[in-house]
């Protein structure tokens, strides 16, 4: 087991990622504050992983809630159901919230810890490449509402979050590859030799070897923790975390939650935007079609729906947290490896890009 700290003063948190680690009572235990703890996870997982959680809490109050299974559920009526749970079993301000899933049972519990008696506890087991690598670190929480992706939500920061990597040995291949947008994400943003390295070993990441994944997810981890520890809440530089964001969420919002995963939504997104980085003279050809081909690699999508022309993709991508005084910002590229937030495009470049 390997671990890293989200460092947040009062607030940090370490990451446990590891083999065999969903069994571990002492890692869940010095982060459970009362005796009552409610395990939040869905019909997929439940089967699966459920039981060793249970198992390490042996001793505790536990209870759990098993939502559907989807990106379509991740909405305020589903949502209600932990507190209908919290509030049956009177659950008090000093219990625990456990997050035993992917990032959609990470945002929906997150979300309900943030706002169950004005804030309680809570715990990341994620257990999909995307959420080790991405959602279950950094405290943005949340649920969609049918007007557009993530928009109503809170920042609450988890106390700890366990990576079990042996989970992802049950994850579906398109799973797979959807966590892999997010991890090529940090490379295209940040960190040019980390790119390098994913296009090294694509094929051996594409077939779960175990040390290239576990590679994957640590230095993921590493630069989301430094992102996040430099900007919480996102007033400068944890904008670049949505790198491809503002395409993939409008394509998801266009086809319908769920149609396409949010993974494959933003693979699609940051080709777009690697186009419009291109067309801007800011990414030279070679560079462009090297992260085509990246994205590609990762049998991820490289371009939008066919039925969402570019004025109704543009429109959707009005619906945005980055919008600011009425203006759309988008996150680009100055280069593979540097990202930068800016509203620096004509609406023709961006309509070109979508085209
Ligand atoms: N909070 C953040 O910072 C953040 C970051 C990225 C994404 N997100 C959100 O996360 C969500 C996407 O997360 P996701 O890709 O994990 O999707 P998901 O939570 O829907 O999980 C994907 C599928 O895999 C199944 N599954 C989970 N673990 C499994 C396992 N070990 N074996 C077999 N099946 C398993 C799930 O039941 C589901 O069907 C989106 O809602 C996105 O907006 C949030
Ligand atoms: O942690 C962040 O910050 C991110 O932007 C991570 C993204 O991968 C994630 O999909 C996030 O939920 C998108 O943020 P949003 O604020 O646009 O909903
Ligand atoms: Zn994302």
């Amino acid at each position: 087991m390997r671990t890293l700290t989200v460092e947040l003063g009062a607030r940090s948190y370490p990451i446990h990622i590891g083999s065999g680690l969903l069994h571990h009572a002492d890692l869940y235990r010095p982060h459970l504050r009362g005796t009552q703890v409610l395990i939040v996870s869905n019909t997929t997982v439940a089967p699966l992983y459920l039981e060793a959680v249970r198992h390490a809490l042996d001793g505790y109050q536990v209870r759990e809630v098993i939502l559907p299974d989807g990106e379509s559920y991740k909405t305020l009526e589903i949502w209600n159901q932990i507190f209908d749970a919290l509030l049956k079993e009177r659950f008090a301000r000093d219990c625990t919230l456990i997050a035993l899933g992917g990032g959609v049972i990470g945002d929906m519990t997150g979300f309900a810890a943030a706002c169950y008696q004005r804030g309680v506890a809570f715990i990341q087991v994620p257990t999909t490449l995307l959420a080790q690598v991405d959602s279950s670190v950094g405290g943005k929480t949340g649920i969609n509402h049918p007007a557009g992706k993530n928009m109503i939500g809170a920042f609450h920061q988890p106390r700890a979050v366990i990576a079990d990597t042996d989970t992802l040995s049950t994850l579906p291949q398109r799973e797979l590859s959807a966590g892999l947008a997010e991890v090529l994400k940090y490379g295209f943003i940040r960190d040019a030799a980390f790119l390098d390295w994913l296009e090294c070993h694509m094929t051996g990441l594409m077939s779960r070897d175990p040390d290239a994944l576990a590679h994957a997810i640590w230095r993921s981890c590493e630069l989301k923790a430094q992102i996040v520890a430099e900007d919480e809440f996102e007033s400068g530089s944890r904008a670049l975390l949505n790198f491809g964001h503002t395409f993939g969420h409008a394509i998801e919002t266009g086809v319908g939650y769920g149609e396409w995963l949010h993974g494959e939504a933003v693979g699609a997104g940051m080709c777009l935007a690697a186009t419009l980085s291109a067309h801007l003279g800011w990414l030279t050809d070679a560079e462009l079609e090297r992260a085509r081909h990246l994205i590609a690699s990762a049998s991820l999508p490289t371009a939008r729906p066919a039925h969402l022309s570019p004025e109704r993709m543009r429109e959707l991508m009005a619906v945005d947290k980055k919008v600011l005084a009425g203006q759309l910002r988008l996150v680009l590229l100055k280069q593979l490896g540097e990202a930068v937030v800016t509203s620096e495009f004509a609406q023709d470049a961006l309509l070109h890009s979508l085209g």
